[in-house]
């Protein structure tokens, strides 16, 4: 695009002459930093700009004139795609607007102007438009700015209120003469209300958009295709062809006209005012076989503006010609849209077509830009954000390319950040989000955990205890699996079990005298860390005294049982948690935070990596690029489309202990209405032939660790076609915003599934039938009687009638071939294992879940209890009825008393067990327990040899 050589000699100069300002419909970052700008401003008398998404997804989507600003930004701010865009284009649009200036100087605020459009999504919303433009005013700052505003019905109030309150209003998106009268209406009443409150009506400029070539693309087309069908008026319809929409914008001058005349109007102008002027947008050329400046030359009159694309403007400069046109052959004007209507041409109906389908246009361009942005985003942040390869077999990648498709079509992750429920299943969702915001708010409260942080090493405990469940627990432990200790801090244990022998072993692990003692529990009334609590409680109480409270911290929501007991026993401290949000979601709110602070992790670095991983997940963040949609994506459409619902998660060494906390997000979030997703961690990876076409691989892999042959493996098994989603973490702290990833994909997988991902019905249940048996053992001081269905040695059976009845056999090892006879492909096996979790009873579990998958070609979970009741148990119990469980009991070897209560830890953890098992039966899922009795050790050698044989 060139300007004129001689200034003043363009006949766009002319224009100028005739009353009418050209515009210029463009705006790139380059082409104001080069002069090229200042230039047509100086030589062609353009004396405005204006924008639009598609003009900025073209301008930013290409080259790399934003690349230094981008820099810049991402060196210092951690930001998402959506505000990264909105800084650039602030950038843009006040250095345009400066460039402009003197032209807003000497005209006396008429002309001048620089537009900048409100977000293209908010077309269709009243109050979002209202707030976002008072945002964009006051952050671009310049008197010469416009904010554009869509005309569409939503949008009209939002004029009329920016109008009053001052703002400079381009109303845009105008295609018909009904909507445009409506526009002056709002555009007149906002200066109304300005002037009846008493504050100035000078100086606050607007014009009204009216597009113009879309129209005739619309109605010649709807001509064409009447004249192909033989229409009986094809000569007449020919005719009216290219000149529509230049007599529907002489329509609506005349409008103006009159309302300039108008006493109303005549009052505004004597206050001060400005009238509003008509504004030609769309005023390129599409149709070839047109004049490539007919917009602008049939369009020329007083008080306009033409807003002119940069071909446009060339062509004009060169050959256009000047004549006061909009005033010319007004009534053949009127003619045809007599004409039109005659012809019966549905032109309302044509208008508002071309309103709907320019506000998606330009939600499309928008959502193309901000993919666009967060593409470069992500390229400049490189190693700060983990990456996500996806190898999935073709027809698999088409569907999950369609997913995200529709997910951007019908804007879902918008939907999802403005806590709509409708995005699932529009029950009580919008109740459990605010997990969304606490990355943020806890860098907003961050000195009150250092505080604690700096307090906690002052004291100098050599051990950290937590103690919770589920959600208050797997968080913690992954902290200390994956970070280790740090120096200067305690090591810290996370014990999430009932059983007598891990409890002991737990104490022994710790010097109560040198230990912080954290009591995790959002409801306060769970009853494991009430019972934990009790028995360290009593521990600290003989090694330290009275003050024992003084070693022992609270998290818990506000107001909690929990909350009481802490304040009534003379605890250091109590932190909150954040009743809207989940335990399960809960990892960056103070149950993660806590204990990441007592153990040393450093807070600031850490919360803000969870915070890239926020602003990648962002909003703004269209699903193809975010990395969150893309495997909420993959887990619903696996899930629902290809059967693929065993999400089986392979990890690198040091960060293996995330599976544990992803395993409870995605089952307990997922797996109810028997539906859902199984996750299966920590099964040691095998070849392709293991495997059947129900898995769904995920590769957590950090890039530090030497991974070699984990790396070939998956090769191999993307070769043999199954799919495979690698998560590439560059450090270990990117743990962080991988919590948040995963929580996204979590809700996102659960709008796929049609479920509320944020309740757990059935981890309620098993807890109502454990309650129920504690219950009954406090009056009786025993548990109700059972009988074994079979007994073979030391090993007793029991199950329900039914189960009972499927698995007959003459000893143990026929029963136990009658179970695992049920397995089929696409079923799992879930052990079941409520004793200690140490080392050797790991091993055991892990060596037959392994053998189990390899003879029945099946998933495996290999689950200790308690600790699973709060996780995976709610999907082994509400989700698809493809487990097939062993639960394994035994006879403690020693129990430990519960202080101040009659039972045992042994009977709770036995109460449990028969809870948790009761409700599997009630669901009708296919279940065995076996209970060992004697010595533990024995007991499992036994019974893995029998399952062996029986596999
Ligand atoms: O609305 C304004 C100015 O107010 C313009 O920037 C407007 O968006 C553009 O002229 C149109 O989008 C261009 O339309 P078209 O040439 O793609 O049909
Ligand atoms: O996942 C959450 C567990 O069920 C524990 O719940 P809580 O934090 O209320 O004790």
């Amino acid at each position: 695009m060139n300007a004129s050589s001689v200034a003043g000699k363009s006949p766009l100069c002319a224009l100028e002459k005739s009353g009418q300002s050209p515009w210029l419909d463009f705006v790139r970052r380059g082409y104001t930093r080069d002069g090229s700008m200042a230039a047509l401003i100086e030589h062609d008398g353009v004396t405005g700009v204006t924008s639009n998404p598609a003009i900025f997804q073209k301008a930013m989507g290409e080259g790399t004139d934003y690349d230094a600003q981008f820099r810049d930004i991402l060196a210092h701010e951690i930001v998402s795609a959506g505000a990264l865009y909105e800084r650039l284009a602030i950038t843009d649009i006040r250095e345009v607007a400066k460039l402009l200036r003197p032209v807003f100087d000497r005209t006396n605020m008429t002309d001048g102007y620089v537009s900048l459009e409100v977000s293209p999504y908010l077309a269709r919303d009243t109050e979002g438009t209202i707030e976002e433009a008072g945002r964009l005013w006051s952050a671009v700052a310049e008197p010469n700015l416009m904010i554009k505003i869509p005309g569409t019905k939503e949008g009209l109030p939002a004029i009329e209120r920016k109008i009053a309150d001052g703002v400079n209003i381009n109303v845009t998106l105008l295609f018909s003469l009904e909507r445009y009268k409506a526009v002056v209406e709002a555009w007149l009443s906002g200066l109304e209300k300005r002037h009846a409150e008493g504050k100035p009506v000078t100086g606050v400029a607007s014009v009204a958009s009216f597009f113009v070539s879309r129209v005739d693309g619309k109605v010649d087309a709807e001509i064409d295709r009447r004249v192909k069908a033989g229409d009986a008026e094809a000569e007449a319809l020919k005719a009216l062809r290219g000149k529509v929409a230049i007599a529907n914008a002489k329509m609506a001058y005349q409008h103006w006209l009159d309302v300039m005349k108008s006493p109303r109007w005549t009052k505004l102008k004597d206050a001060g005012a400005q009238p509003q002027r008509l504004l030609w947008a769309s005023t390129g050329t599409k149709d070839k076989a047109y004049s490539d400046v007919l917009y602008v030359e049939e369009l020329i009159g007083p008080e306009t503006v033409n807003t002119i694309p940069p071909a446009t403007l060339d062509a004009f400069r060169d050959h256009g010609k000047v004549r006061e046109s909009l005033l010319e052959n007004v009534d053949a004007a009127r003619k045809v849209m007599a004409e039109v209507v005659r012809l019966k041409i549905d032109l309302p109906a044509i208008t508002a077509r071309l309103e709907d389908e320019g506000v998606v246009s330009f939600e499309e361009a928008f959502d193309g830009l901000l993919g666009s942005v967060a593409k470069k985003q992500a390229a400049f942040l490189g190693n700060k954000l983990a990456e996500t390869k996806l190898s999935l077999p073709a027809e698999f990648d088409a569907a999950v390319k369609d997913g995200l498709e529709t997910w951007r079509k019908d804007g879902t992750i918008r939907k999802l950040w403005a806590r709509d429920a409708s995005v699932w299943t529009g029950t009580t969702e919008a109740n459990w989000l605010k997990w969304l915001d606490i990355v943020d708010d806890r860098l907003e409260h961050l000195s009150e955990l250092e505080a604690f942080q700096n307090e906690v090493k002052a004291r100098g405990f050599s051990q950290v205890l937590l103690l919770g469940m589920g959600g208050s627990s797997l968080g913690p432990e992954v902290l200390a699996m994956t970070f280790g200790k740090h120096e200067g801090f305690g090591h810290l244990y996370v014990l999430d079990s009932t059983d007598p022998q891990q409890v002991r072993t737990f104490e022994g692990k710790i010097d109560p005298k040198e230990t912080l003692f954290i009591v995790s529990s959002k409801s306060g009334s769970t009853l494991e860390p009430n019972i934990m609590l009790s028995y360290f409680f009593d521990v600290a109480k003989k090694a330290i005294g009275e003050n024992a409270g003084h070693h022992f911290v609270a998290v818990t929501d506000p107001g909690s049982a929990l909350e009481a007991r802490a304040k009534k026993d003379g605890f250091w401290k109590v932190f909150h948690g954040v009743k809207q949000i989940g335990g399960r979601y809960s990892v960056l709110s103070n149950f993660g935070m806590v204990p990441a602070a007592a153990s040393g992790v450093p807070l600031r670095l850490f919360l803000e990596d969870a915070l890239r991983g926020v602003r990648a997940c962002d909003a703004s963040v269209p699903p193809a690029v975010n990395p969150g949609v893309l495997l909420g994506t993959v887990f619903g459409v696996g899930a629902t489309k290809f059967g693929r619902d065993k999400i089986t998660i392979i990890a690198t060494k040091q960060v293996m202990d995330f599976g544990a906390w992803a395993e409870q997000l995605v089952a307990e979030s997922t797996g109810k209405q028997g539906k859902g997703l199984i996750p299966i961690d920590d099964e040691t990876l095998a070849g392709p032939a293991h495997y059947g076409t129900d898995r769904l691989f995920v590769y957590f892999r950090l890039a530090t660790e030497h991974s070699h042959e984990q790396d070939e493996a998956v090769r191999t098994l993307i070769d043999a076609g199954q799919p495979v989603v690698t998560i590439n973490l560059h450090e270990r702290r990117q743990i962080a915003q991988e919590f948040f990833r995963w929580e996204i994909a979590t809700a996102v997988s659960g709008a796929f599934l049609h479920i509320n991902p944020f309740d757990q019905p059935d981890v309620e249940a098993s807890k109502i039938a454990t309650k129920k048996l504690t219950a009954a053992y406090n009056e009786t001081d025993a548990l109700p009687a059972e009988t074994p269905f079979a007994v073979d040695g030391d090993l007793a059976f029991f199950a329900d009638a039914k189960n009972a009845g499927a698995v007959k056999g003459a000893n143990a090892e026929a029963i136990l071939k009658a179970h695992f006879d049920r397995v089929k492909a696409g079923d799992y096996v879930g052990l079941l294992a409520y004793i200690e979790r140490d080392r050797a009873s790991i091993e055991w579990i892990q060596h037959l879940r392994l053998a189990i998958r390899d003879a029945k070609t099946v998933a495996t979970a290999a689950e200790f209890g308690p600790r699973f009741l709060h996780s995976t148990g709610q999907a082994y119990k509400g989700g698809p009825d493809t487990g097939v469980f062993l639960q394994i009991t035994a006879d403690d070897a020693h129990d430990l008393p519960v202080p101040g209560e009659r039972y045992s830890f042994g009977v709770v953890k036995a109460a449990q067990a028969r809870g948790d098992f009761d409700v599997l039966a009630e669901r009708g899922r296919r279940a065995l327990r076996v209970h060992i009795k004697g010595d533990l050790k024995a007991g499992l050698a036994r019974l893995s040899t029998l399952i062996r044989a029986a596999l």
